[in-house]
């Protein structure tokens, strides 16, 4: 099981409170295209009935290249402070990050890797477990994106085929011109798709679409969190008087517009 139970806390900030499905940065790169929680997750939210969802928490791993900003962009969402000086990442740190999305309280654990060669070994140690994967580079630096699937494929080694979302990551946005920013991703567009990977272009300096793209990881994680945790109730339960929360495989209105590929198997 990749979550572990977290004790209840005081209520969390404003900017953590997800109430409307977070939107995606491109439609070009995206998992998913909808712009509400499935159907399921919704009423299983308003009856407060996500089993342990609420107090679970999901791991987050990022990966990416030497001095792409992986820390940086961490430190910003999680303190909402940014670094000009260089401190490389020995090994392995995280942070948890507490949310509450429709309602539910969650919370991501986000681990923080070292990029640097000779600390690897002691970092790719921890990416088993990993719902998410975020795979990092710098957009002024394209040597750093052609590494990343080096690094996603490192990382899904380690965790079962199907099982984890995908990001890649643009960062340091605030020093590209618009024009230049957009050559830079139309490239990693591209990769994204042929990764199954959602895109994302950001800035830890000006913190441009950092919260977004965090509220959009952790809407995806809870979203699947909350399916996994109703679908394993249905299959160790009787249906018979849970007709409410059991939809058809297929139900039309949850399937439509959803790019996620079919292996996560929650929708
Ligand atoms: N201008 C700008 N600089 C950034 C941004 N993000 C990170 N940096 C700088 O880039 C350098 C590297 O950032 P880190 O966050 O330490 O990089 P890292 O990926 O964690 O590096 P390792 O821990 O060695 O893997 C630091 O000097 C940061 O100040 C950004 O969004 N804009
Ligand atoms: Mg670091």
């Amino acid at each position: 099981m990749r979550s572990s139970l977290l004790p209840l806390g005081p209520p969390v900030s404003r900017d953590r409170i997800i109430s409307s499905f977070p939107k995606w940065y491109t439609p070009d790169a995206c998992l998913q295209l909808k712009e509400h929680f499935h159907g399921q997750v919704n009423a299983a939210c308003q009856r407060r009935n996500t089993g342990t969802v609420g107090l679970s928490l999901s791991k987050v791993v990022v990966v990416g290249d030497l001095y792409v900003g992986k820390t940086s962009l961490i430190h910003r969402f999680c303190k909402n402070v940014f670094d000009h000086d260089y401190k490389a990442t020995i090994g392995v740190d995280f942070e948890i990050e507490r949310f509450e999305i429709a309602g539910i309280p969650y919370s991501l654990q986000i681990w923080d890797t070292a990029g640097q060669e000779k600390f690897k070994c002691i970092a790719s140690a921890y990416y088993r477990g990993a719902q998410v994967i975020i795979t990092a580079f710098d957009l002024t630096d394209v040597q750093t994106l052609e590494h990343t699937r080096q690094w996603l494929d490192d990382a899904l080694r380690e965790n079962e085929p199907g099982s984890c979302f995908v990001f890649l990551v643009g960062t340091k946005k605030d020093l590209l011109s618009r024009a230049a920013c957009e050559q830079t991703e139309v490239e990693a567009v591209h990769l994204a798709n042929s990764m199954q990977a959602e895109y994302w272009s950001v800035s830890a300096k000006t913190g441009e679409n950092v919260n977004a793209f965090f509220s959009r990881v952790a809407a995806l994680a809870f979203e699947q969190a909350v399916l996994q945790s109703l679908e394993r109730r249905s299959s160790s339960q009787p249906q018979v008087g849970d007709g409410d929360l059991i939809r058809m495989e297929g139900s039309p209105s949850d399937t439509q517009e959803t790019k996620r590929p079919s292996s996560l198997g929650c929708c």
